[in-house]
């Protein structure tokens, strides 16, 4: 079948590494059953995708569909400091965005691929503004947990009482979910949050929440059974997770890195099974000298292996540029590697490792749970210090190394070393392996066919397809080649019908 028959969705990615992961993945798990889906995000970070990964100009088959990416101008230049300052740039790419994401729609119509749908992620919630506008459905994946979700909704609508400038330290209880210390809430709604940009653009997103007429999530019914069924009564949510899973494509190449991993298979290869502490902050975290040199030593005195990466910071980020202490790799030797970036997902399905070091990002989470991996849990902000609490009290997979960014407490090597060896080996460390083993299963089967995520998909893209239906009736004759006309914008939340 040629792509042009196909019903064709446009991703919209905010443009961080931990967004990107998850659309991209939905965007192929649409494209195993059968859409055609175009990616897009910015042209700063589709330069990055393009040399870090195999990206090109054509159009790349998964399973039964295709995956093509397109990238739009931010409007900055290449080397522009403003960049790495979101409360400028979110704007900035709304405002480029709201003109520049309509002409590509309509670029497609005209090139014989109408668009059928828009799906963007948050932290860019005017994308269902612009689908608004055109007469288009729209969909917004959710990139963190259900139980994350429910509480940014509690506190946009005022539900519950959260942390505030008056009552710092309350504890908040959401319903179907245990009882958040006041630093186990995700941390953007802390009244002292250093990103209060960020907080903005999760509430613009609940503020458009009844745009989309559906939200995916990266997550799956077993593991927020409770919390899951008690927001689909308020919310059109759907799990679709865990979304780096597709059965239906497993050798799909597609990768959206913006660093290219290093090479450090071998190296697991070479090593006993589980002998390996693998630690990563992720994408966007950095942590001070002084915790690093502690994590340094920690990892050291414990005796165990490990693979550790250590991302450089942008250069404009203000970040300082880490240094490994003094003799550090000489006295690791070959228990150790060090790497700039890694292959995460093979690294976490690597029978030589035998735990995680991780912030705790809902991808890592979702990772690290699929592939039966136990965790030591450093979460620093936003809703890691969420996921934490989640990994350890409630999915029993992980010890806690600290509480977060917030409580501005420097974790001594000591503490490290103990997490280390409570993690790797004793009764603990074999219940936490048995229990990362059952979320792993749990994992496999509700994206294998018939399962609760694969089922949601597939009624997800039968939704588009019905609606694509639609959108081709009231926005145009499908004229003589193939190329349909858009609709006007809405009025009254009707379609009006274009004669
Ligand atoms: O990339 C960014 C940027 C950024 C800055 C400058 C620029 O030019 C472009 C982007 C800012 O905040 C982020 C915050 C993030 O939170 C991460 O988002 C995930 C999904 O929401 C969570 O699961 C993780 O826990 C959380 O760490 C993830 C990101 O990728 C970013
Ligand atoms: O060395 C690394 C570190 C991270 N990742 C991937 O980057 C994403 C990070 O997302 P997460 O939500 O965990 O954290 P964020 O970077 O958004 O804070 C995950 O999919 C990881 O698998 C990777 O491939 N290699």
């Amino acid at each position: 079948m040629g792509s042009e028959a196909l019903v064709h969705v446009l991703l919209v990615s905010f443009p961080g590494q931990g967004h990107v992961n998850p659309l991209l993945r939905l965007g192929k798990r649409l494209a195993s059953k059968g859409l055609l889906v175009t990616f897009t995000t910015p042209e700063s970070i589709g330069k990055a995708m393009r040399k870090a990964s195999n990206i090109g100009e054509e159009l790349s088959p998964v399973g039964d569909g295709f995956i093509r990416f397109e990238f739009f101008e931010d409007g900055w230049d290449e080397d522009e400091i403003r960049r790495q300052d979101l409360d400028q740039y979110l704007p900035q790419l709304e405002k480029v965005g709201k003109v520049l994401i309509p002409e590509m729609i309509r670029r497609n119509a005209e090139q014989g691929r109408p668009i059928s749908c828009l799906i963007n992620n948050p932290f860019i919630p005017w994308v269902s503004d612009v689908a608004d506008s055109l007469g288009l459905p729209s969909a917004m994946l959710w990139v963190q947990s259900c139980a994350c979700f429910t509480s940014y909704y509690y506190y946009y609508h005022g539900l519950v009482p959260f942390p505030s400038e008056t009552a710092m330290e309350i504890d908040v209880q959401l319903p179907c979910m245990p009882l958040l210390k006041h630093d186990e809430v995700p941390s953007f709604l802390y009244p002292t949050t250093p990103y209060p940009f960020l907080r903005r653009a999760i509430m613009g997103q609940y503020k458009n929440l009844d745009k989309p007429f559906c939200i995916l999530m990266d997550t799956f019914q077993e593991l927020e059974h409770e919390i899951i069924e008690y927001m689909s009564k308020i919310s059109p949510i759907k799990t679709v997770g865990p979304l780096f899973k597709n059965p239906k494509a497993p050798n799909a190449t597609v990768k959206g890195d913006f660093m290219k991993a290093d090479d450090c298979v071998g190296w697991l290869d070479s090593k006993p099974a589980s002998s390996i502490v693998y630690v990563s902050f992720g994408s966007v975290v950095y942590l001070k000298q002084d915790q690093w040199d502690e994590i340094a030593y920690g990892l050291l005195n414990s005796g165990v292996n490990f693979l550790w990466v250590m991302k450089p910071p942008h250069k404009d980020s203000g970040y300082e540029v880490l240094k490994m202490p003094e003799g550090f790799l000489e006295k690791a030797g070959d228990r150790g590697k060090v790497v700039q970036w890694s292959p995460q997902e093979q690294v976490l399905a690597h029978p030589s490792v035998a735990c995680f070091v991780t912030h705790c990002g809902w991808n890592s989470t979702m990772e690290a749970l699929t592939s039966g991996m136990p965790v030591v849990a450093f979460p620093q902000w936003g809703d890691q210090v969420t996921d934490a609490k989640y990994l350890v009290d409630v999915f029993k997979v992980g010890v806690r190394m600290c509480r977060g960014e917030a409580e501005n407490k420097l974790i001594t090597r000591d503490v490290v070393e103990q997490c280390l060896r409570e993690a790797t080996s004793g009764p603990k460390a074999e219940e936490m392996k048995q229990n990362a083993m059952k979320w792993s299963a749990a994992a496999e089967a509700a994206v294998a066919e018939g399962g609760s995520s694969d089922r949601n998909i597939q009624a997800f893209v039968d939704e588009v397809k019905r609606r694509s239906l639609e959108v081709l009736a009231v926005s145009g004759k499908s004229t003589a080649n193939g190329v349909a006309e858009l609709g006007e914008p809405k009025v009254n939340g009707e379609l009006k019908v274009v004669s």
